[in-house]
């Protein structure tokens, strides 16, 4: 579907495909049985330089654009979802976060790890703390030159397989205030009160861990927090900011999942022959491939819009939910309507349809779920904060809308 891309996104994007149809796509299924990390393809997207390309050239990547890795990620994720997570996770959200807001020191370190295969875990989400993230509890006190943090984590992507952690917490001083919240860089192995709990069981995207993560006096000098541009103060709001890139990316991802399964059920629907016809000649199958392209497309110009907002910063708040709201949805009605193409041949696991409708299911949950995104998107159109806590009105003063 062509939306106005240069030659150099043009051949960006025909490189991914080669590789996600070749080496990416033979070893998907595999990856979603073994349930094991895909380092393979690892080497592959960074021998490709796909790995970091949104790093700016002078910590050595390519300072490419958010559109750029959509490309990569949206024509990797119609072959295996789990490795384009890995490509957004590589190029936006924790990694973005340190790029832009990162000091030399960090950048160089989160760079470095990137580059030679690290997919960095952003570390928000508690088991109090889901929807309602503010609410936190990961706490960093201040003792002297050193920071003690302390809390749990769940539902972290890459827990035990990353290495490099950026982790959300609340700031405490000396006398114990509340600064405000602060993303802490921390290396698994090699910073000491940093543990795995546990994997989750997952529905879908099976090849990448997703873990609980618990933090015991785990010390850290001053150097590794990343200090937001507005302070601690606003450092929610400027974190969450930086992680609007990543919203857009676990779009992305939905949105390739359903082209890879709507390019499956096209083909499909002219070999599979049933009252001596192809299927496609009936018109409720017609009509069925007509609204997943018209979805796709719908989606592919949200997404893009989307990414496009970023190009002198970060994509807009706004757009990025928007776009995940309506892909994310879309992409899971579109992958069902591919696997109810393929009758009971859809439903088995000889074919990608059930490992992509198991994967594509995520995409209303993680990254924000669409009820708490409508939230963010009516905030945002009606230019009104919306409390969602039952004192929240009482709080602001007015009680008002
Ligand atoms: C933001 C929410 C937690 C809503 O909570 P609150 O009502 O407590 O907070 P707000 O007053 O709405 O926001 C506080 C402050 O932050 C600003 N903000 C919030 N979100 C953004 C954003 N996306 N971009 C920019 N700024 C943002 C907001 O404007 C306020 O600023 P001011 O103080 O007014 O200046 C809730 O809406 C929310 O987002 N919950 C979802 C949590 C979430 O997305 N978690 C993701 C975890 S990582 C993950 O799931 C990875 C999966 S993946 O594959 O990517
Ligand atoms: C595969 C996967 C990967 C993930 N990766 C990460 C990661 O790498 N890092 C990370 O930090 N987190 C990650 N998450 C966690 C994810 O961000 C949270 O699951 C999500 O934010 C929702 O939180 P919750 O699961 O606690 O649901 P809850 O917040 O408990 O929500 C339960 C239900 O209530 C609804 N709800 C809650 N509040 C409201 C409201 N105000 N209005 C309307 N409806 C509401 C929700 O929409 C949902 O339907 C991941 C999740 C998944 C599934």
């Amino acid at each position: 579907m062509p939306l106005d891309l240069s030659p150099d996104q043009k051949s960006l994007q025909a490189r991914a495909r080669a590789l996600a149809s070749g080496p990416i796509a033979a070893r998907a299924a595999e990856v979603d049985r073994s349930e094991q990390y895909p380092w393979d393809n690892v080497d592959l997207l960074k021998d490709a330089g796909l790995l970091g390309m949104t790093i700016p050239a002078q910590y050595g990547g390519q300072g490419k654009s958010w559109l750029d890795a959509v490309l990569v990620i949206e024509a990797l994720s119609a072959a295996c979802a789990v490795t384009g997570r890995i490509a957004v996770e590589t190029n936006m959200g924790a990694i973005s976060a340190v790029m832009a807001y990162g000091s030399q020191e960090q950048k160089r370190l989160a760079a470095d790890l990137v580059l030679s295969g690290d997919k960095p875990a952003i570390c928000i989400t508690e088991p109090g703390a889901g929807s309602d993230a503010n609410a936190m509890t990961t706490r960093a006190d201040r003792r002297g030159n050193r920071f003690v943090v302390n809390g749990r984590k769940h539902w972290i992507t890459g827990g035990g397989v990353s290495r490099l952690h950026l982790i959300f917490a609340r700031v405490f001083d000396a006398q114990g205030n509340d600064e405000g919240i602060g993303g802490f860089l921390a290396i698994r192995d090699e910073t000491p009160g940093l543990s795995i709990v546990r994997r989750e069981p997952t529905m879908g995207l099976r090849g990448i861990p997703e873990a609980e993560i618990a933090f015991e006096d785990m010390e850290l000098p001053p150097s590794a927090l990343v200090v937001p541009p507005r302070g601690l103060k606003k450092g929610f709001a400027d974190l969450m900011n930086a992680y609007n890139s990543q919203r857009v990316g676990a779009a992305t991802v939905a949105l390739g999942v359903a082209w890879g399964a709507y390019q499956l059920a096209l083909d499909w629907s002219e070999k599979r022959e049933q009252f001596g016809r192809p299927i496609n000649e009936f018109q409720g199958l017609q009509w069925k491939l007509a609204d997943m392209s018209i979805r796709l497309a719908a989606s592919q110009a949200l997404v893009y819009k989307a990414a496009r907002s970023g190009e002198a910063g970060f994509p807009d708040m706004l757009m990025a939910a928007q776009a995940k709201i309506f892909t994310a949805e879309a992409a899971i009605q579109t992958v069902n309507d591919a696997l109810q193409l393929f009758g009971a041949r859809g439903y088995s696991r000889d074919l990608p349809l059930e490992r992509m409708a198991r994967d594509v299911r995520m995409f209303t949950i993680g990254g924000g779920t669409a009820e708490v995104l409508r939230t963010v998107v009516a905030g945002a159109i009606l230019g009104k904060k919306l409390p969602q806590t039952r004192d929240g009105w009482q709080k602001r003063g007015d009680g008002r809308l």
